[in-house]
């Protein structure tokens, strides 16, 4: 049987969830005490199952946690596969071959030795990426070479590596600018004074960068990330070779205890963790680790702050908001549209800020945290929070209720406001888009049928196989290129067809009832890809 390995990734698990319909790749969360996973090279692989509608639970099989793409990493075994001891040995053997070549401590070591030399010997290898000692030199004769690497330089790693943006391991999205230096400004607003960085490493060397130029600030930060090329340029107290997807350190224990020290410092005061995984990874494994690193720092805890959390941003986009908040209940989203460098569609570009979906998630009370007025956000004095300007407060709602920065309509019948591009359709008994179909499962949750719920909000979203087709697509897959893409493409041909239905149709406004004729299997195809897309 061909191994399901190869849509990995599509599919969000939520083993707890009571899947109901449908057919996907899950993660398998087990609370009894399991055996221990298999390795790959980035840690302990991830046990998952493939469900099938209506079907009993099948074969479960391990894969890699950290690789969307078995390109990157194709470990497989089924839960129940015996290996010969031959195999076992080949594969311990293909993981230590697939570690790094030098250790963390060698990596310090080339480290301080670099930074002793005079400029004119400071070079670095643009092929290998990375920092060359003059013994090095011979072997990288015939590579692309930059020469004179200055302190500045060195300070900022995120500039001189090129980021690795491929989109089913890395994702690499380095923060824009005014992002980066809004995140680093809120955090010290906050009076934070260490933050581990979980695969932010361009926050993680901004905070580093002004730490150093201003004796005040002192802010300590820690990465955590699963690019190795970053140990190049911190010592062990600054930087730790980490997997987010199974809390993996891959220098072991004394990694661990670097990162335990961190968060329990001070009895675990002025600490807070930012993250922003790659977007297209699982919400629940990402949740698991969250989980593991708050343990960590509440066993420096004292009593009496048993009741404390700690604080946390977690970088998302907004369409995660109802699954971040199944595992995190106290956490909310901010309007704060978080920009990003090397990326097509949401960087800030000539013609002023594109909307990017990507937002905070965070514990801290929002009234707390100032969004910059110059950037387009207001104070809502009756939700207590800064909102983006067009998100105004509805009356009836009683609170600003856009999610996507564009301004909602309220709609009487559903009693709620709703995208502006929606209106109210009476055979569905709820607000939809006008081309939506009313074949779609009724009345209901777009993924599951039930009634109480929409597709965003079902608990079973990532277990359906067609919306993760277009999930991935948009965060994983394609990634950010591919989405700007297939969001043109869905957006022209869903003009097309607004501008074919509206002829159609007969008139439909808010509240009116609106007849559809039956459509075919393709254009609800299309369709389910424009509600994703659009919702
Ligand atoms: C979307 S980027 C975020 C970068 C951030 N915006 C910045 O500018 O600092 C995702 C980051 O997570 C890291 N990453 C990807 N997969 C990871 C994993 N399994 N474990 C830890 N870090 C990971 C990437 O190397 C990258 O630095
Ligand atoms: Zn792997
Ligand atoms: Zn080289
Ligand atoms: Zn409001
Ligand atoms: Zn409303
Ligand atoms: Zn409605
Ligand atoms: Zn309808």
């Amino acid at each position: 049987m061909a191994a399901p390995r190869a849509r990995l990734g599509t599919v969000e698990a939520e083993g707890s969830s009571g899947r109901q319909g449908n057919s996907g790749v899950e993660v398998v969360v087990s609370s009894d005490p399991a055996p221990p996973a298999p390795l790959c090279p980035h840690g302990p692989t991830l046990l998952f199952v493939k469900a099938n509608q209506g079907k009993e639970e099948t074969r479960r099989f391990y894969a890699c946690s950290a690789c969307r793409d078995r390109k990157d990493c194709n470990f497989f075994q089924w839960e129940d596969e015996k290996l010969s001891g031959a195999r076992l040995a080949a594969r311990e053997a293909h993981n230590r071959r697939c570690q790094p070549p030098l250790s963390r401590s060698q990596c310090v070591e080339r480290y301080l030795k670099f930074i002793e030399l005079p400029l004119s010997q400071r070079k670095f290898c643009q092929r290998c990426q990375q920092l060359l000692l003059p013994d090095d030199e011979e072997k990288h004769h015939k590579h692309q070479i930059v020469g004179d690497i200055s302190i500045t330089q060195l300070k900022r790693p995120s500039q001189l590596l090129y980021p690795l943006e491929n989109k089913k391991t890395n994702a690499q999205y380095l923060f824009a600018d005014r992002s980066c230096l809004f995140l680093v400004d809120l955090l010290s607003t906050l009076g934070f004074r260490r933050v581990l960085c979980v695969g932010t490493p361009r926050l993680h060397e901004l905070i580093r960068l002004k730490a150093s130029g201003d004796k005040k600030s002192n802010v300590k930060s820690l990465l955590l990330d699963i690019d190795f090329r970053y140990s190049q340029f911190y010592m062990e107290d600054s930087f730790c070779h980490y997997n987010m997807f199974n809390h993996h350190f891959f220098d072991g224990k004394a990694a661990l205890e670097v990162c335990r020290t961190f968060l329990q410092k001070d009895k675990g005061e002025g600490v807070i963790m930012v993250t922003d995984p790659p977007f297209g990874g699982l919400v629940e494994p990402l949740a698991l680790t969250f989980k593991k690193l708050i343990a960590m720092w509440k066993e420096g805890q004292s009593q009496d702050n048993s009741h404390k959390e700690l604080p946390i941003f977690w970088i998302f986009p907004y369409f995660f908001e109802s699954r971040i908040c199944q595992f995190f209940p106290s956490f909310c989203m901010l309007d704060y549209q978080v920009d990003y460098d090397n990326h097509a569609l949401y960087k800030h570009g000539k013609t002023g800020r594109k909307q990017s979906p990507v937002r905070i998630f965070t514990n801290i009370p929002p009234n707390k945290i100032i969004l910059p007025i110059e950037e387009g956000y207001r104070f809502c004095p009756l939700c207590q929070r800064y909102v983006s300007l067009e998100n105004q407060h509805c009356e009836h709602c009683n609170s600003c209720t856009s999610k996507d920065g564009r301004k909602w309509n309220h709609c009487f019948l559903c009693k709620k406001c709703v995208k502006p591009s929606w209106i109210h359709c009476n055979i569905c008994n709820h607000c939809a888009l006008p081309d939506h179909s009313c074949n779609s499962p009724k009345h209901g949750c777009f993924i599951c049928g039930e009634l109480d719920h929409k597709r965003s909000t079902c608990p079973n979203i990532f277990t359906s196989k067609k919306v993760n087709k277009y999930c991935l697509h948009r965060w994983g897959e394609g990634g950010y290129e591919g989405e700007s893409k297939s969001l043109k493409f869905y957006r022209a041909v869903r003009k097309q067809k607004q501008r074919k239905s509206n002829k159609m149709k007969m008139e439909t406004t808010k509240g009116q009832s609106m007849n559809h004729t039956s459509v075919t299997r393709k254009k609800k195809r299309r369709e389910r890809a424009h509600q994703y897309l659009c919702s």
